[in-house]
């Protein structure tokens, strides 16, 4: 069985569904990414596997255990990190750190995890006195300092400046060469591109698709965005006759800058028709399709609430 195992899991605030009967399978060593709009029901679902939540219905097992039943074996493998960190203000990042080494059998080291997260000189600050974004990196090292084989991060690199959000990616990357599982919600898209083996897209309350980034953004259907600049200006009919070409699907213009979409034939038919006319095509880009494609046609946006 896979090491995390979830079907058919629902759970409701308020006589709300919120997790609507999601199936999702995570096998050891995998980083999966869950993504989805606000309040599609991210967070539920991960807590409900990290047994900080009780499900209403359905079936949740974590290398054999039900989170449920808040098993101490489930506690000493699994680290998780929450999406606000809810600290003492007058604690220190070592004294926390310290403090949760304290609950595993074989934690990390302080000082070095104060090092990774970029924390050595603010060890003895108080939390309070933390930027948001070196208290952001204090949450993902807490969930990470009992040395857990399964990690659950909410949303880890959320308010971190670029190259701090960097180092974070490279640790995860180290920690799944040393086989860590790790389930993490995000909404960056390049994160999840990054980092994740497969991803699961959560809409109001289901999965409406779970695959490897790459498969994702095939599916979304071989959608290329061809952006260049016309060596002269076109004239309408010339403009308008792009749209005829085979493949051609959609054209804007933006000042000189025209962007045709279409499938795979469509940017060999530009150019030959460019040439044919005698016009070059300056600054020629084609945009492949991504995981935001993926994304934005699996999706519903600013899902209201009603409507779920
Ligand atoms: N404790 C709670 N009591 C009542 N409603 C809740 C509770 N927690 C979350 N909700 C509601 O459940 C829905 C799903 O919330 P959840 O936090 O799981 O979504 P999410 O996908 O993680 O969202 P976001 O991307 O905004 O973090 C939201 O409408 C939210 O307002």
């Amino acid at each position: 069985m896979s090491l995390i195992h979830v079907s058919s899991l629902t759970k409701s605030y308020d006589a709300r569904p919120v997790v609507r009967g999601v199936d999702l399978d995570v096998e050891a060593g995998e980083i999966v990414g869950v993504l989805g709009p606000n309040g599609a029901g991210k967070s539920t679902l991960v807590e409900c596997i990290g047994g900080l939540r009780r499900r209403d219905s359905g079936t949740v097992c974590v290398d054999g255990l039900d989170p449920d039943d808040d098993p101490p074996a489930l506690r000493a493998i699994l680290g998780t990190q929450l999406q606000e960190a809810r600290l003492p203000k007058k604690t220190t990042p070592r004294e926390v750190l310290d403090l949760y080494r304290s609950f595993y059998p074989a934690p990390r080291d302080t000082d070095e995890l104060l090092a990774r997260f970029g924390l050595s000189a603010q060890a003895d600050h108080r939390f309070e006195r933390l930027s948001g974004g070196q208290q952001q990196r204090l949450s993902v090292g807490l969930a990470l300092v009992g040395n857990p084989r399964i990690a659950i991060l909410d949303e880890l690199t959320t308010g971190l400046d670029p190259a701090a959000r960097r180092e974070i990616w490279d640790f995860l990357a180290e920690l799944r060469r040393e086989g860590v599982t790790i389930l993490l919600v995000t909404h960056f898209m390049e994160e999840a591109q990054h980092l994740c083996d497969r991803v699961a897209i959560l809409d109001g309350g289901r999965v409406t698709a779970f695959d490897s980034p790459d498969a994702l953004a095939s599916a979304a259907g071989g959608v290329q965005r061809i952006r260049f600049t016309p060596s002269r200006p076109l004239g309408g009919q010339e403009t308008a006759r792009l749209l005829d070409l085979p493949d051609v699907t959609d054209l804007t213009v933006d000042g000189d800058r025209v962007t045709v979409t279409g499938g795979e034939d469509a940017v060999g038919a530009l150019v030959t028709h460019l040439a044919a006319i005698g016009v070059s095509a300056r600054g020629l880009r084609v945009e492949a399709p991504n995981l935001d494609d993926a994304y934005l046609s699996l999706t519903t946006p600013h899902r209201s609430e009603d409507q779920q």
